[in-house]
């Protein structure tokens, strides 16, 4: 997604959600000067490598996601997953090619992702500088995002949630097809999207405000985008037993 077709997305999230643009565009300029400090930033091409053609599976914190990969193998594609997701993953003996996060999953699951090869996508906002000052330092491969003005090595894909960001991302890398995992939206947000949460937790308003911007803009790049985008749903049958399908 160009920028000038980013904008006005951003300009009405900013609106509702009362985010301060000055400081999304300090937490840029932090993270680039964080990355060239480290000297730890990856340059985009190496994504399109892995990315470029494939069958990509983004993985998502929604309930369904420990049932479908509970049941499911994804051997045949790419594997991404968005922030808290990364725990349900490597619980599971996966290991996501490339994580999607604005660090506030739980930060030893993305360290250990980093540590076992995968890229780490790190958003940088208003919200989020002392995450980024604390972590970013530790990380061996990470590629800087974020949602104002494009700086030398931060990048704007496009994308709000760590979930949508990933899907602008596989987009941007030349994706053929995203499958979306754990993309389940509704009034339920799944135990891996905050590290504090124990269980599947109702959703508060600021959640239900991303959810509804994370399903414009999935909407939007459907009908602009290239890439084929479908979604896994899983539904369970019994204790034992449960249908994942590929919605049409
Ligand atoms: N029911 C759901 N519960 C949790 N995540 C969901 C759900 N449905 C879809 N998702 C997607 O999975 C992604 C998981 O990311 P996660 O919740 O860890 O971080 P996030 O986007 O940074 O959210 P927040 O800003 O609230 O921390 C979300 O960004 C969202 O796009
Ligand atoms: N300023 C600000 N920007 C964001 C925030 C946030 O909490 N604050 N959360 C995001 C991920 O859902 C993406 N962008
Ligand atoms: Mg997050």
């Amino acid at each position: 997604m160009k920028f000038e077709e980013w904008k006005p997305f951003y300009n009405e999230i900013v609106t509702t959600m009362g985010y301060d643009v000055m400081k999304d565009r300090e937490a840029a300029e932090i993270l680039q000067e964080l990355l060239l400090k480290n000297k730890n930033y990856i340059k985009p091409h190496y994504l399109r490598e892995i990315i470029e053609g494939k069958k990509v599976y983004i993985f998502g914190a929604g309930p369904s996601l420990e049932l479908a990969l509970k049941y499911l193998s994804f051997k045949d594609g790419i594997k991404i997953s968005a922030d808290g997701a990364t725990s349900a993953l490597l619980e599971f003996g996966l290991v996501p090619d490339i994580v999607v996060t604005d660090l506030d999953g739980r930060f030893e699951d993305i360290r250990r992702a980093d540590l076992l090869g995968a890229y780490i996508v790190v958003h940088a906002h208003g919200d989020n500088i002392e995450k980024l000052k604390e972590y970013v330092p530790q990380l061996e491969k990470v590629l800087g995002t974020c949602q104002t003005e494009p700086l030398d090595i931060v990048h704007n894909f496009g994308g709000f949630t760590d979930g949508d960001r990933a899907v602008f991302l596989a987009e941007e890398f030349g994706a053929e097809e995203i499958i979306l995992v754990g993309f389940d939206f509704g009034d339920v947000v799944g135990k891996w999207s905050k590290p504090h949460l124990k269980e599947h937790a109702p959703i508060w308003e600021s959640k239900r405000k991303k959810f509804e911007f994370a399903q414009k803009l999935l909407q939007w790049l459907k009908k602009n985008g290239k890439a084929k985008i479908r979604r896994i749903v899983c539904h369970p049958i019994d204790y034992a037993i449960s249908k994942c399908y590929i919605e049409r």
